[in-house]
């Protein structure tokens, strides 16, 4: 495999405008076609788009983030210009049409040439309103600054929670557990911790017991582990690119895996994508990564030694952090800036974390769930993984028999959850285009 150098040096883009020219080269290169309606010929796939009432997609503009508002709004004492601005965007969102970021806005080009603005909320794409709304919300409370609220996270009071929680130190104290597994079972549990993660509630603990973890995992639809170990250990360690998710419960047990890839020499260096403003609530940004170092240092052994081993390993540029613009873009990675391309080319292996970057890699469409993850995914300029539990309609590469096993599972609930595995994080995957 060639692996040319990585760079590091980062556009400004968020790949708006860029992003448009890019977007017929990374459809051709995916080889679909995108039609006028945004519909991907080759498939009939449209895109996810927030629509009517009823669909997944609407409840979290109609529900989720009207009580995010709020959350936010009781977690913190925001003075009453911000208060005022917070009641602004939870008019817009529930009643209006997509308004413009102020022309002063920081990083307000970025977001210039947009086509949605104008339209109501549920005529445009999922993945833009959901993203957009994030900016905005930081924008009415002041984040982007100059001025005394700039640089503050709005979602703090909840990750901080989250990671101080006592769960959180049962989790930790099971990694006294690893050292007794054999070599096989040590890689797989970390590999499941850091899939579990994502849910945020199972983690560490699923190491516990003797039967095999894959057995007691019924929700996992897709187990393609075997060829991402076989990527890894394939050749000399190089770069692994790992792009986080979440904060705290999930990004722990990243740091940890990301130890283990250092440790085990799967990974000369870990390179970890965080998102470089605060975003869908708990997205993991530096000050996360710092949370976490410091939240492992301050735990018994062997967690303390896992914390000091990362530390050394940012030290020595063994651990490498990356908050790419484009990590908050409203777009899927066929349209990623050159730099980020680079990034991605240059790893033995990338992993993405998580249902966002899940949506992002394989594109927010309407897939069939059979469609081949290698086809999906064939744009990606290097081998790439996604461990994500499932939180949204998306779904690809799914075996036929699985389909039908979990439609005739939903068919028999009585509580009629329909197709609730779809996004309810009760299912997962590990999926891999090596
Ligand atoms: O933290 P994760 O796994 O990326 O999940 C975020 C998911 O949450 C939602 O915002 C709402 O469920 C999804 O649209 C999104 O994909």
């Amino acid at each position: 495999m060639t692996r040319p150098s990585s760079r590091s040096g980062h556009s400004d883009s968020t790949g708006t405008a860029a992003a448009r020219t890019a977007r017929a080269d990374s459809a051709e290169s995916a080889g679909s076609a995108e039609s006028a309606d945004g519909t991907d010929s080759a498939h009939g796939s449209a895109p996810v788009v927030v629509g009517t009432p009823g669909s997944f997609a609407r409840s979290v503009l109609d529900e989720r983030h009207p009580a995010l508002i709020e959350r936010v709004r009781r977690a913190v004492p925001y003075p009453p210009a911000l208060q005022r601005a917070l009641d602004a965007l939870l008019e817009e969102i529930t009643e209006g049409v997509v308004e413009r970021l102020a022309d002063d806005e920081p990083g307000a080009e970025r977001w210039r040439d947009e086509p949605h603005y104008g339209r109501p909320w549920a005529d445009v794409p999922f993945l833009w309103a959901e993203s957009y709304f994030y900016r905005r919300l930081l924008a009415a409370l002041g984040h982007f600054g100059p001025g005394p609220w700039q640089g503050i996270d709005p979602f703090a009071p909840f990750k901080e929670a989250e990671l101080t929680s006592t769960k959180v130190d049962d989790e930790l104290s099971a990694l006294d557990r690893l050292p007794g597994l054999p070599a096989a079972e040590r890689d797989r549990t970390l590999l499941l911790s850091s899939l579990w993660g994502n849910r945020a509630d199972l983690g560490f603990r699923m190491s516990t017991g003797s039967g095999g973890l894959a057995e007691r995992v019924p929700g996992l639809v897709v187990d393609d582990s075997a060829a991402l170990w076989g990527v890894l250990d394939a050749g000399p360690p190089g770069t692994v690119c790992l792009v986080a998710d979440n904060a705290g419960p999930e990004l722990l047990p990243d740091l940890v895996l990301a130890d283990h890839l250092l440790g085990s020499g799967r990974a000369d260096t870990v390179v970890l994508h965080l998102k470089p403003y605060p975003y869908y609530v708990s997205d993991a940004t530096t000050a996360d990564v710092l949370a976490c170092l410091d939240r492992l240092s301050g735990a018994a052994e062997p967690a303390a030694r896992v914390g000091a081993r990362l530390r050394q390993a940012l030290r020595a540029g063994r651990l490498v952090l990356r908050a790419h613009p484009f990590s908050c873009a409203p777009h899927g990675y066929g349209l990623m800036p050159a730099d980020l391309r680079d990034d991605f080319a240059s790893a033995t292996l990338t992993i993405m974390k998580g249902d966002l970057n899940y949506r992002r890699l394989v594109g927010d469409r309407h897939w069939p769930a059979t469609i081949a993850f290698d086809e999906v995914t064939a744009y990606f300029p290097g081998p790439v993984a996604a461990l994500r539990t499932l939180k949204c309609d998306v779904v690809t590469g799914l075996p036929a028999g699985t389909l039908e096993r979990l439609h005739a599972e939903a068919a028999e609930d009585p509580a009629g959850s329909g197709a609730a595995w779809r996004t309810s994080g009760t299912h997962a995957l590990i999926q891999v285009r090596a």
